[in-house]
């Protein structure tokens, strides 16, 4: 089963510390919600173990060997990372732009039965069979959002981290997501994903990393780290917490 492991990193934009000695570790079957104020390093991280950031101290471990070590095709296989407002500027069709999620794994331009099926099922995972030869330039931004999350869905890569991915959808789409999200991490996979909607994230994920200033402040179960001293400390939010048999709920009462 894959397995992430951050140990003690720190990055620094222009000598500004944002991330501190941040250490976590992801794996299979593990869908972890990374939340956290504007500004509390998510992206950061996740560019970070995405490969995509220095880092300026710590290491980052990918299946027991160095995230630095790997191709860039080697990692690809391995993980799929889906920034925040991903973009493309072509008028390609949907299928084609989805189709390139497949490129680390094509030999030459022969393209495999099996490329054809996972992206036809990450089309139909997307709910975008339906858009498949609209040119991607002449979608809406939730449109187009799900095509760029449907690119990352058809790597296959068993490590997903997503930055943000749900933040444009609807609410079907976004429930959507995030059961594909569950799906695959029921099949061995994980999935590391940027959340601001925090009912979302107790609903689905099974555990639950918080961020605030560039630090870790809370792993651990969604009952663990979603807490009224916690809301009131990070998110300067008084709230409460309803506890029922499919988990918990937030209710945001008053700024603080
Ligand atoms: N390229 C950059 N140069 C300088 N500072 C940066 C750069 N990118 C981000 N920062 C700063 O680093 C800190 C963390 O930013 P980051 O984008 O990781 O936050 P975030 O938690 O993802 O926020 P959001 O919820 O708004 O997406 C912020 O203070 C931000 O201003």
């Amino acid at each position: 089963m894959v397995k992430l492991i951050a140990n003690n990193v720190s990055v620094a934009y222009r000598q500004q510390a944002v991330l501190h000695d941040v250490s976590l570790s992801v794996s299979g079957g593990e869908l972890i919600g990374l939340l956290g104020p504007n500004g509390a390093g998510k992206s950061t991280l996740l560019n970070s173990l995405g490969g995509l950031q220095v880092f300026s101290e710590g290491d980052i471990r990918l299946n027991d060997q160095s995230l630095l070590d790997y191709s860039p095709r080697q990692r690809a296989r391995l993980l799929s990372y889906l920034p925040q407002s991903a973009q493309a500027y072509w008028p390609m069709p949907v299928r084609e732009l989805v189709r390139l999620g497949r490129l680390p794994h094509r030999q030459w331009r022969f393209r495999s039965e099996e490329d054809h099926r996972l992206v036809e099922q990450a089309l139909h995972d997307t709910d975008l069979l339906a858009l498949a030869e609209r040119p991607f330039t002449e979608l809406s931004g939730g449109e187009q959002m799900r095509v760029m999350l449907a690119r990352m869905l058809a790597t296959d890569a068993p490590l997903w981290l997503a930055d943000e991915p749900v933040a444009m959808l609807d609410w079907f789409h976004q429930w959507q997501a995030m059961s594909v999200f569950q799906r695959h991490t029921w099949q061995g996979g994980a999935v590391m994903v940027a959340l601001h909607d925090i009912n979302l994230a107790a609903h689905f994920c099974t555990r639950l990393v918080l961020l605030k200033g560039g630090r870790v402040i809370a792993d651990g179960s969604v009952e663990q780290v979603l807490t009224g001293e916690r809301f009131a400390d990070v998110y300067r939010m008084q709230v409460s917490i309803l506890k029922h048999p499919a988990g918990l709920t937030v209710l945001p009462e008053r700024m603080l």
